[in-house]
């Protein structure tokens, strides 16, 4: 089965929620609330995901979403909600052709943005078609203007069929040294895509119809030793001791390079690193399907092998979380059995 649609209104779609992440990361205020858990949530969090989901809306009205934020605050706060709604109103592609027959154009009021956002509330499952969204990746990266991902994915019966990353922050060039120096000027701005069998891509991210998108691959390495890795910046998140070890019985010299959200599976996919380790912290922390649904297409149909800690591919089935997942270890095909060893030996597992 073909997903070119899915994967034309996908990319678009990212393409004009990253158009919004930007202007609200150039302007001073940024609206930013803090939800029940603690995690910070921006005007332009909301924003992205009412943009993506009026998109999918407009193509796929009987396909479920599951995505990470909802309306509530802003049902409570009218004037938050009148900051997104003049965000969402004022943001569109400056191609007129894919904004309005890809994309079905504007929203039409303030009611159905919020109503919009929240259309992302399927409980998830092992059946049926079902888009995953995350409208900003790495919220505390985007605040400190690190890296950050605008992500979608699209699950078949539980199975990720397209995957596609928006990063503002990365270098477009696929060649440029991983890094965690940061930026958004000149030469950044880079999606990733991919189809399950067939291949993925990178292609500069712009703010009208798609540029050409250029096949992309992890790195071939056999000596370990030479590799890089990558992990959270938050430690709350990743344990950055266990990695280290792990790092360091691997031979690897490189110390690791710390940068938030899924342009962490975006860049070892294309060769600008090697590995993604992250590396459970709580026993009680679920991982989100937002958090990795495109993540793990990327870097698979890039050559690479991606499962937890136990080995296991991760598992999109269960509802919104990787509920049967612990961790993740992202690398090359060839060398991931090696990297899993290793981990398992470190946590004993
Ligand atoms: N306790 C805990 N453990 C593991 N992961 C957690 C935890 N808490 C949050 N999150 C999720 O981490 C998402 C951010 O991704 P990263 O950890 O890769 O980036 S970062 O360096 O921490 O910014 C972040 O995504 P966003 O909320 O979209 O920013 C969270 O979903
Ligand atoms: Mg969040
Ligand atoms: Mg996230
Ligand atoms: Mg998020």
């Amino acid at each position: 089965m073909s997903y070119a649609k899915e994967l034309l209104v996908a990319q678009l779609a990212v393409q004009r929620a990253a158009r919004l992440t930007k202007q609200v990361f150039a302007d001073s205020a940024k609206g930013t609330v803090s939800k029940s858990d603690a995690s910070p949530v921006t005007i332009g969090d909301f924003g992205a995901q009412a943009l993506i989901i009026a998109a999918l809306k407009k193509n796929f009205p009987d396909d479920e979403i599951v995505a990470e934020e909802e309306a509530a605050k802003l049902r409570e706060d009218d004037s938050l909600a009148e900051h997104v709604w003049n965000l969402v109103k004022g943001t569109r592609l400056d191609d007129e052709k894919a904004e309005k027959e890809v994309l079905g154009g504007s929203v039409q009021s303030k009611d159905e943005m919020l109503d919009l956002i929240d259309k992302g509330d399927s409980k998830g499952g092992r059946s049926g078609r079902i888009w995953a969204i995350d409208p900003i990746d790495g919220t505390k990266g985007f605040l400190r203007g690190g890296q950050y991902a605008v992500c979608l994915g699209l699950m078949v019966d539980g199975d990720v069929k397209v995957g596609v990353l928006g990063c503002p922050n990365l270098p477009v060039d696929d060649a440029a040294e991983l890094s965690a120096d940061i930026g958004n000027g000149e030469g950044r701005g880079v999606i990733f895509s991919a189809v399950q069998g067939e291949g993925a891509t990178s292609r500069p991210l712009t703010t009208g119809a798609l540029e050409e998108g250029k096949r992309i691959g992890m790195k071939k390495i056999t000596d370990l030793s030479a590799a890089s890795f990558c992990e959270s910046v938050e430690a709350g998140h990743s344990n950055q001791g266990d990695a280290a070890q792990i790092a360091q019985k691997l031979g690897i010299t490189r110390p690791s390079v710390r940068m938030d959200s899924q342009a962490k599976y975006g860049s070892i996919a294309r060769g600008a690193g090697d590995i993604y380790l992250r590396l459970p912290v709580s026993k009680t922390y679920q991982e989100k399907i937002w958090d990795h649904a495109a993540g793990d297409l990327i870097v698979r149909e890039a050559g690479g092998q991606v499962t937890d800690v136990l080995g296991r591919r991760l598992d999109f089935g269960h509802g919104r979380t990787l509920a049967e997942n612990k961790g993740v270890i992202a690398a090359p095909a060839a060398v991931h059995d090696q990297v899993l060893k290793v981990v398992q030996e470190v946590l004993s597992v």
